[in-house]
């Protein structure tokens, strides 16, 4: 079920009336026909850093937005000084309509859905094998908040010079996610990152990861030209990562794509999710959810999946699959 609460993103804009319309007609704020195109790439309490014409803007939103926020990924339209120099701020004056959204949950009891990125593609969940050792439910709560977003997941299992990928990647095989594995010696070499940017060109991909896993490693490697790490001074914001809770989109070197790196991920809240989003991922067994009752969770008794598999319509292993991604919505210890 989608929520459209007072504190959900997709309000409607609201621009404050003029005081009855008695105001001149000179007075009616400009629509703003002549805001230059921008791309949000963090956002650090509560100033918008831009990409405008390709010069580095900063930005607030503009009070007309009213709660509307601006997040990373957006397509915005920016007025004002726009030249991009030294303690000058812009205003974000539009949000153009977004192609996706990836959200979580503060928590799970918390209602409130908060959007992470917008118009991402992909949402690359970086897993290490061993050290530390690789968190299944983790991992599928990430895939469930993925399939919701409508984002393809991409698994990116690192440290494979300390243990095998295969057992992992058994738990994945009937779930039809892609996935890249890594090593040392491969970054050593200088392949990984060759190997990875294959799966990222023309996406923007959002990279998520607790931490540990070697997501820095893999952002530097991806974009040489913006090492991050913690407590040094961000090329982009000027401020040392620790103090940004903010996502942050870097440019693929070779001008096509999005690495969108975001800070270490404790817990994924899934209160939003939509069942029947995620089953959007498992077009196999879609066509049995017809027979479901209204809003069936589709991991419930009445579910109409049962008989479908049973009648040899899919693979019983993708609906265990589907079931066990589904599972994770509600939180344990330990998530
Ligand atoms: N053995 C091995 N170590 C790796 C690999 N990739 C990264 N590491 C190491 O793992 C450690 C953690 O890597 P980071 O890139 O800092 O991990 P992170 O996920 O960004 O973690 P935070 O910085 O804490 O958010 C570092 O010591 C890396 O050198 C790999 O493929 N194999
Ligand atoms: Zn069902």
């Amino acid at each position: 079920m989608r929520r459209y609460g007072k504190h959900t993103d997709e309000d409607d804009i609201r621009i404050r009336p003029g005081r009855r319309g008695t105001r001149p007609r000179t007075h009616i704020r400009p629509k703003h026909e002549d805001a230059a195109e921008g791309f949000v790439v963090t956002v650090d309490r509560g100033r918008l850093t831009c990409l405008v014409d390709g010069r580095t803007v900063t930005a607030m939103r503009a009070r007309e937005l009213g709660r509307k926020s601006v997040v990373v990924g957006d397509r915005v339209g920016v007025v004002g000084d726009l030249s991009g120099a030294k303690d000058t701020l812009a205003r974000i004056v539009r949000v153009e309509k977004r192609a996706s959204v990836l959200r979580r949950t503060a928590d799970d009891d918390d209602p409130y859905e908060r959007v992470v990125v917008a118009n991402a593609d992909q949402l690359a969940v970086v897993t290490a094998l061993a050290d530390p050792e690789p968190r299944p439910r983790l991992i599928d709560r990430c895939l469930v908040a993925a399939f919701d977003a409508g984002l393809t997941p991409l698994l990116v299992l690192t440290k494979s010079d300390l243990a095998p990928a295969a057992p992992l990647l058994e738990a994945y095989a009937h779930v039809g996610v892609r996935h890249v594995v890594t090593s040392q010696q491969e970054l050593a070499a200088g392949e990984t990152a060759e190997r990875v940017r294959e799966f990222l060109y023309g996406q923007s991909t959002v990279f998520v990861g607790h931490s540990g896993v070697g997501k820095t490693t893999l952002v530097n490697a991806l974009v040489p030209e913006h090492q991050r790490a913690t407590g040094v001074v961000n090329a982009v914001t000027g401020r040392g990562r620790h103090t940004t809770t903010s996502a942050l989109a870097l440019p693929l070197s070779d001008g096509v794509g999005w690495v969108i790196d975001t800070p270490g991920v404790r817990s994924f809240g899934l209160h939003h999710v939509d069942p029947s989003r995620v089953i959007n991922a498992f077009p196999d067994l879609e066509p049995g959810t017809a027979e479901c009752p209204r809003s069936c969770t589709h991991d419930e008794p009445d579910c109409a999946l049962d008989a479908w598999v049973a009648a040899g319509h899919a693979e019983p292993a993708r609906l265990y699959s589907l079931r066990r991604l589904l599972a994770t919505r509600e939180r344990r210890e330990g998530d």
